[in-house]
């Protein structure tokens, strides 16, 4: 169990976002177990606890309360198809007489959202070098910050990390990841602001291959996702990318805002319809109640969740690890 401890091993740091790699402190396994179990605080209230007092007292699995359930299951964000589909085993298990007590439920219900939650994922990073991540997502959503924890995560497992600035419509999006990288003492490969952001993924991945770099963070821009001018953008970067080395990008993971609940599901649908993402990153998993989110996402979509981000510090950003998750939600 609980396998991504020691992968993050122990010079995982807890920086604030705004301090320098020197004034990070170590931080345990268990410390991290405790910081998964106290920053899913919201979420198991809102989904966990309202279950307990629902199936307390309670005799036998009915209507009335199977309503309550799917109304607990929906205002935690898990969306109406993972609802009604959980709803729905449910009844074939009590029809089949296989379920019966209210407080059984609980434990069926944990072991569903564990189903849906593991997804095959190939290692990350592969054997491929340099393993080039597309990084994508709308603005805000801590794009950015997670890049910088994810570079800071990959670093102290002892790999080369280049960060590409190839979101260009913001001059401060190229400042922030400079920024970064001075911090994290990475090579940030950029243009000016207004250059064309597929040059610079190329420059990019020309340099990662010149320098013998292992993973290469590509960050875009985030800004009207609703307009088919980003979606166009982004699908050239990908096709540039692939032209200077095939294969790549070898994933593309789209950042997600815990925070903004079924919303995440439509930026999904658009950048997974546009780019075939390969995996989700979602953010901001602390001091939310929408974390039942994260179910809907894997349900409906099929993708797996690569990192959670649940805090500001440097080491907040954890690999996923299922069994982990579920356990640190239902105890
Ligand atoms: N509480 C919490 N805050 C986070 C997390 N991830 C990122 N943030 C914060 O979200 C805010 C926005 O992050 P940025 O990376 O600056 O995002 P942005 O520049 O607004 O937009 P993009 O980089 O385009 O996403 C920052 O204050 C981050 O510290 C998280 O997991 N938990």
């Amino acid at each position: 169990m609980f396998k991504w401890f020691k992968r993050l091993g122990k010079e995982e740091g807890a920086a604030e976002v705004n301090s320098s790699p020197k004034e990070i402190e170590a931080s345990s396994p268990v410390n991290l177990l405790g910081r998964l179990k106290e920053r899913l605080s919201k979420t198991r209230e809102g989904l966990v606890r309202r279950m307990d007092s629902l199936f307390l007292g309670r005799k036998e699995i009915d209507e009335d309360l199977l309503e309550e359930l799917e109304e607990i299951l929906i205002t935690a964000d898990l969306g109406v198809s993972t609802t009604e589909e959980i709803l729905e085993d449910i009844r074939q298990q009590v029809s089949r007489k296989e379920l019966s007590q209210p407080e059984a439920l609980k434990g069926f219900i944990k072991e569903r959202i564990k189903e849906i939650l593991l997804k095959e994922a190939p290692p990350f990073p592969g054997q491929t070098k340099p393993h080039v991540v597309l990084v994508v997502g709308v603005n805000g959503v801590g794009k950015t910050t997670t890049i910088a924890k994810l570079a800071h995560y990959l670093k102290s497992q002892g790999l080369k990390v280049l960060l590409v600035a190839a979101d260009t419509f913001r001059a401060a999006a190229i400042e922030q990841l400079e920024t970064w990288g001075e911090r994290l003492d990475l090579p940030v490969i950029r243009h000016q602001p207004g250059a064309d952001p597929s040059a610079v993924a190329y420059d990019g991945i020309e340099a990662a291959m010149k320098r013998g770099v292992d993973v290469v963070l590509i960050d875009t821009a985030g800004r009207l996702h609703t307009k088919v001018n980003l979606m166009e953008e982004l699908k050239k970067i990908k096709r540039v990318i692939g032209k200077r080395l095939p294969g790549a990008p070898h994933d593309i993971w789209l950042v997600l805002d815990a925070t903004v609940g079924q919303n995440a599901i439509n930026q999904t649908k658009l950048f997974h319809e546009a780019l075939e993402v390969t995996g989700i990153v979602l953010t901001k998993l602390d001091g939310t109640a929408k974390g039942g989110v994260i179910v809907g996402i894997c349900h409906d979509f099929g993708l797996p969740i690569r990192f959670i981000g649940v805090g500001e510090k440097m080491d907040d950003l954890q690999p996923f690890d299922p069994q982990a998750f579920v356990e640190a939600l239902f105890d």
